[in-house]
This record gives C-alpha cells, structure tokens and sequence, in this order.
C-alpha cells in the first residue's frame, strides 16, 4: 500500500494484460487505474477501478480502511475504467454514500441498469464536503473529457485530484520513466479535442495552492508542478510545444518514400535539428497523431489512390481535425501516376481548420521522382526552414514598440455535454446545440485563443 500523505492512501492497481485501452490506444507499458482513499472523521474512496481489478481493489480498499467504515464514494468520472466497481463496492459497504453531480447519477442509473442508490450526495460545482480535518472542493470539469467529470481538491493538504487529467498511459510499475512522451500521446488522443474546457480548469485551479495531483492513470505528481501544469496549458491552447518537422506518409512501392527521404536530408542538411519520421500504414497512429501535435511543422506525403488519397492519411487527417490540430505549418507531397490530386484533397480536408499555414512550394511526383520534383523537394525543404517558429513567441504577436502582446482571446460558450463551442459574447436565448440539441442551460463561458 503506498502512502501518498499519512491520511491519503493509494489503492489501485496495475493492468498489464489489457492491449487497447479505451477500444484503440496501445498501451505497450500497461495501464494503471489509480483509486485513493482519504482517512479522517469520515473515510472516502475517491474513483473506483476498472472490472478487470475490481477484487485487487476492494482489497486494497479494505487494508487501507483497517476495519473502519467507509462513508463516501465520490465518483469524478463515469467512463468505466473508473465506474466499473461501483455496485461491487457498494455490495461491500451498503452504507457508503456516493457522491457526485446530477449527470453522474444519470449515468449510474444507464450502465447500473436496476441498481437503486440510497445514499446520494448530489453536488454542485464549488461544494464543500468536510471529513473532519480534510476537505474536499468539488470542481466541475465538463468535458474533460466526459460531460460528468469533476476534480477534487482537498484544501487541508493542498491535493488535486485529478480525475483523468494528468494522467498518462502506462502502469506504475512499468520501466518508463518519461512522463511526458505518454503523458502526451494520451492527452492528445482522449482529451485533445477539448483543449477549450482544459484551459478552463487550469483557470480555476490557477487560484488554488496546490502541493500535489493525484490523476488517475499514471503517477501521482508531487513535485515540479509548474512543468506538468506547463505543458497541459500548451497542449490545450494547441500551441507547438518542440520546434521541428513531422513528416508523415504513405507509399506502396516506395517511390513516395524516397521523396521523403530526400526532403529530410535536405531539412537536416539546412540545419533543421529535429525531423521525426512515420509510415502512417505500419506506425502507431496515436503515436504520429501526438508528433503532429507536438511540432510546429508537418508535411504530408501520401499517393493518389483511386482518385482520393491514401487510406491511412485518410484516417490520419481524421483523426487530427477530430482533435482540433491548428497554428501549424503544413507542406504537402502528393504523388499520383495518371491524376494526381492528393494536394487538391489534403488541402480541402483542412478547410475548416484553424491557422493552418499552407506551404506555397507543394511538390508532385509523377510515379517516381524526377528532376522537376526534386528541385520542388528542396524548395520545399528551403520553405520549411523559413517557417520554423522560435516557440518562446511562437503564440505571442509584438506590436511595433517590440512590446510582447497576447493574442486577444475572444468570448464564447462551451456545451458541457458535446463541447461544441459557440463564439460570441453573449449566447442568444434559447440557443441549442447544433451537435447535441441541448439548451443554454448547459452553456459555460470560455475564453477561446
Ligand atoms: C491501388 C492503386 C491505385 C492508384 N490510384 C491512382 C489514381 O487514382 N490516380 C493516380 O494518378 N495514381 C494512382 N495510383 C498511383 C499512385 O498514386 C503512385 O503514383 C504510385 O503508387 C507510386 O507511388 P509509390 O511508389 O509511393 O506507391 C494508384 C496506385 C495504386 C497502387
């Protein structure tokens, strides 16, 4: 059992035998579900476990209460990673109250179809629930990244929990030891689209004194905060985080990918100090989804294929609109033996896309390369590095007395249950969602980059 402060115990467990977590993400490393019980006047398990450790759990749950009662369930999130062992729990201890907000409940009565709660505490963003010495702040955390999610932050010992954000794929007993590289490919994957209502908790958790993040997945985090909370502010402004060029492509006889090869030599050869490279048809696609997101710079490679494109660079843009991708620089090589047209269709399918800086020098390939291609290669490659940002003001404009001026972000309103996001100062009366149809009720403000 592993003491996160003398009162707070962590009671979850490692799963190494789990191959996709959330239906699509390899997770190499395992997954941990964290669950973490509070001991005071009142005892309180914060999250419950997936089912495939519900009984490790309970457990631990029972070591750690030492024959004491347990009197709160609090239950940040419903996905069933965290919700699974809710009726086992309570079939254990019948006297607990569960604790959570009107969707939470919702939710308990949708997958515990028949399961009747008793004792329910529903509560409201910015309620107080005291155990004696602790705490516990309830913050609403709508769509991050389900409608229902709330953090926790108990204010005696200065703890967030922080229900899935922070946290990262991987269990805690596995050998890797960087958080960030998982750290981002699950931020980017599960609550990338949502950038919006993160920034809108790292808002109201700007005012809290925190000494430690208790997430559930992944590491509790008890030091150097500033660096986590850093990099969770640039992945949900969709700021690039690394200068460098991600380059990713398809090919099937190869043709494609010698193009590719050329362009980064010509990238290295001009300096440029970080190119990552993917074959979107045998990479981890959650893996080049994080690199897109995580360099300022892409170039897109791919064949026409049956007058569309590729169908892995299908996906792969599919998966990078789905989750926002902007503010980057994009160059696109489309190679194509009859029609090509895969630059006409790349450069569609971004559209609708926010500031999304389109190289002027595309390049054609006409099956293989030739000498017309290759000089578009290199200036490509020339237009590239002029267009490299330096990240320390890559999101920041200076006016003509050098002074450093933040883009002023502009007003809207999030839905909490789908996280369309409605631009406008005021939101007109009796607006619906276009995505989910529901009412202005269910509107926050935000601020939007
Ligand atoms: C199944 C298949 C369908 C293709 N469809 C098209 C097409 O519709 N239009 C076109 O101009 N080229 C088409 N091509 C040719 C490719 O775009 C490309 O020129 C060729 O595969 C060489 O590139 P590679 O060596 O990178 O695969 C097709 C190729 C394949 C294998």
């Amino acid at each position: 059992m592993n003491n996160v402060t003398d009162s707070i115990i962590y009671v979850g467990a490692n799963d190494h035998d789990i191959d996709l977590f959330e239906g699509q993400y390899k997770v190499p490393e395992g997954m941990a579900y964290n669950s973490y019980i509070i001991k005071d006047e009142k005892n309180v398990v914060i999250d419950t476990i997936d089912k495939r450790k519900t009984e490790e759990w309970l457990a631990n749950v029972e070591e750690a209460l030492g024959g004491e009662a347990l009197d709160y369930l609090v239950v940040q999130h419903m996905e069933p990673d965290h919700s699974a062992s809710i009726k086992a729990l309570k079939e254990k201890y019948p006297d607990v109250t569960i604790v959570g907000n009107k969707k939470t409940f919702n939710m308990i009565s949708q997958f515990f179809p028949g399961m009747t709660v008793e004792n329910k505490m529903i509560v409201q963003d910015g309620d107080v629930l005291a155990l004696g010495n602790h705490q516990l702040n309830f913050i609403f955390a709508p769509m991050v990244h389900w409608p229902e999610v709330m953090m926790t932050y108990e204010s005696k010992e200065q703890i967030l929990f922080s229900a899935d954000g922070f946290g990262k794929f991987g269990a805690l007993d596995s050998a890797d030891d960087d958080w960030a590289c998982e750290a981002r490919r699950y931020y980017i994957g599960i609550v990338g689209k949502y950038g919006a209502q993160v920034q809108n908790v790292l808002k109201k958790a700007a005012d809290l004194d925190i000494k430690i993040i208790c997430p559930l997945h992944g590491p509790v985090l008890d030091k150097d905060l500033e660096y986590y909370i850093g990099l969770y502010d640039i992945w949900s402004s969709y700021r690039p985080e690394t200068s460098g060029v991600c380059i990713c492509y398809t090919s099937v006889y190869g043709n494609t990918k010698s193009a590719v090869e050329l362009l980064e030599q010509e990238l290295k050869a001009a300096g440029e100090e970080t190119v990552v490279v993917n074959d979107l048809a045998r990479c981890d696609m959650a893996e080049a989804v994080e690199d897109a997101f995580r360099y300022d710079r892409m170039i897109l490679a791919t064949t026409t294929y049956n007058s569309d494109i590729f169908p892995f660079m299908k996906e792969f843009i599919e998966h990078l609109k789905e989750r926002n991708y902007q503010n980057r620089t994009v160059g696109l090589i489309e190679n194509g033996t009859w029609a090509p047209m895969a630059i006409k269709i790349m450069k569609k399918a971004f559209e609708g896309s926010k500031d999304i800086n389109m190289a002027e020098n595309n390049v054609t390939i006409l099956s293989a390369i030739n000498d017309k291609s290759r000089k578009q290669i290199k200036e490509l490659a020339a237009e590239m590095i002029s267009k490299k940002k330096s990240l320390d003001n890559a999101e920041e404009i200076f006016d003509d007395e050098n002074e450093k001026i933040k883009p002023e972000k502009k007003k809207g309103f999030v839905c909490t249950i789908c996280g369309y996001i409605y631009e406008g100062d005021t939101l007109p009366e009796n607006f619906v969602c276009p995505l989910c149809g529901q009412g202005p009720e269910v509107f926050e403000p935000v601020d939007i980059e």
